[in-house]
C-alpha cells in the first residue's frame, strides 16, 4: 500500500508548502503544512476562538461520526520561529494522498499564537518528525506516518518540493523518475525528534567540495537554508552587493545578481542548489533588493536544511533504516 499527495507553495516566496488532508467521516479537508521538524498533527477547529479562526478552514469533531475525544489529553507546542499553539485531543480517521489511518491523534487547537492567526493559508501542521517529539500529555501520540508505516509497502516517505510548482509527498515508495541523480544515503539521527544528519562538505559555485562537515536537520517546515556564519560568509563573499540588512534580519543583495550555486556532499553524492533558488524574493513588492535563501543559523543553534535546500533534491525519509536519502533533481 502507498499514498501520494500533491503539495503547493503558499506564496511567491515558497514560504511554506500546503498539502490537503482529509479528517473524519464524512471527510473534512484541511490544508496543512507537513513538517519534518515536528511531530504533532494539530488543526484549527470548532474549539479555536472564533476571532482566531477567522479565515481558516476548521475541523469540527462533532460533525465526524468517527471522532472520539481522547479524554484527559492535552498538547502544547512552540516552534523555532517562536510561534505556538495548544489544546485538547481527538482520535479520528485521517487520510493523506489516499492512504488512511483509522485512529490518528488529531490535536485540536484551543489557543494559537498571532502568527498562526495571520497565516490563513494553513489550518495546522502534520508533523513528520519522530514520535519522541510529540507533545501530547499524559501519553505521547504517534505521528500519522508512524501509524501508517507498518501498513505501507515500505516504511519511508519522500519529499519532492518545487519552486513555484506543484510537488509531492509520497508514502511507501520511491519514484526515482523524480530525480536526475543517484540517491545518496546517510544515517538519520531521530533522538531529538527531527531528521538529523551530517553533510560531509560543501562548496560555492561548482568548486570542489571541501571536507568541512555540516551537521543539521532536514526540515520541510523551515523556509530557508540556515547554516553556520563561516559557511554563509564564504558564500556571500562571492556576491558583490551582499550585505546584512538589520531591518530584514538577514543578508540581502541586488536582485540582478547572478548568484553562485551552493553544493553539499551527502551519502557519497553531491547536491547542488542553483543560485536562482538562493534568490528567495524581493524584500518588498517591486523592490530591486532581494532576500537571501541562505542565512545564518547562529540564533537558532542548529543548522537547518529547509525548503531552499530541499527544492534541489528528492529526499527520502527512511524510517525503517533510520537513514536519509538525497538525490539531485
Ligand atoms: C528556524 S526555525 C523557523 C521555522 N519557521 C520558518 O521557517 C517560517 C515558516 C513560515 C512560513 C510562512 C508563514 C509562517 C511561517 N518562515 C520564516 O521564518 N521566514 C522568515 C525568513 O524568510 C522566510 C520565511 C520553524 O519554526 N519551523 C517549524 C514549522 C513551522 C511551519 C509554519 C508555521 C510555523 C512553524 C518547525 O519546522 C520547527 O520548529 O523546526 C525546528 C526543529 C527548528
Amino acid at each position: 500500500q502507498t499514498g501520494s499527495a500533491n503539495t503547493n507553495p503558499s506564496d511567491s516566496a515558497d514560504d511554506e508548502y500546503i498539502t490537503n488532508v482529509s479528517i473524519g467521516t464524512p471527510a473534512q479537508v484541511l490544508p496543512l503544512d507537513f513538517d519534518t521538524g515536528s511531530s504533532d498533527l494539530w488543526v484549527f477547529s470548532s474549539e479555536t476562538p472564533k476571532s482566531s479562526a477567522s479565515g481558516h478552514v476548521t475541523y469540527s469533531p462533532s460533525k465526524s461520526s468517527t471522532a472520539k475525544k481522547l479524554s484527559g489529553a492535552s498538547w502544547s507546542i512552540t516552534y523555532g520561529d517562536h510561534s505556538s499553539s495548544s489544546g485538547d485531543v481527538y482520535t479520528d480517521k485521517v487520510t493523506v494522498g489516499g492512504f488512511s489511518v483509522s485512529s490518528q491523534a488529531v490535536e485540536s487547537a484551543t489557543k494559537v499564537s498571532t502568527q498562526f492567526v495571520q497565516d490563513t493559508v494553513i489550518s495546522g501542521l502534520l508533523g513528520l518528525g519522530f514520535d519522541v517529539g510529540n507533545t501530547v500529555k499524559p501519553r505521547a501520540q504517534k505521528t500519522w506516518f508512524s501509524n501508517a508505516a507498518n501498513s505501507l509497502a515500505q516504511p519511508l516517505f519522500t519529499a519532492d518540493l518545487k519552486h513555484q510548482q506543484t510537488g509531492s509527498y509520497n508514502f511507501g515508495f520511491i519514484d526515482t523518475t523524480l530525480a536526475k541523480g543517484p540517491i545518496g544515503y546517510t544515517p538519520a539521527d531521530g533522538s531529538e525528534g527531527y531528521w538529523g544528519f551530517t553533510a560531509t562538505g560543501y562548496s560555492v559555485g561548482g568548486a570542489k567540495l571541501n571536507r568541512n562537515s555540516i551537521t543539521g536537520i532536514a526540515d520541510t517546515g523551515t523556509t530557508l537554508l540556515l547554516l553556520d556564519d563561516d559557511v554563509v560568509n564564504a558564500y556571500y563573499n562571492n556576491v558583490e552587493s551582499a550585505q546584512y540588512d538589520d531591518s530584514q534580519q538577514g543578508v540581502v543583495f541586488d536582485c540582478s545578481e547572478d548568484l553562485p550555486s551552493f553544493s553539499f556532499g551527502v551519502g557519497g553524492t553531491t547536491i547542488t542548489i542553483p543560485g536562482s533558488l538562493i534568490n528567495l524574493t524581493p524584500v518588498s513588492d517591486g523592490s530591486s533588493t532581494c532576500f537571501g535563501g541562505l542565512q545564518s543559523s547562529a540564533d537558532i543553534g542548529i543548522n537547518i536544511f529547509g525548503d531552499v535546500a530541499l527544492k534541489a533534491a528528492l529526499v527520502v525519509f527512511d524510517l525503517g533504516n533510520e537513514r536519509l536519502g538525497w538525490a539531485q533533481k
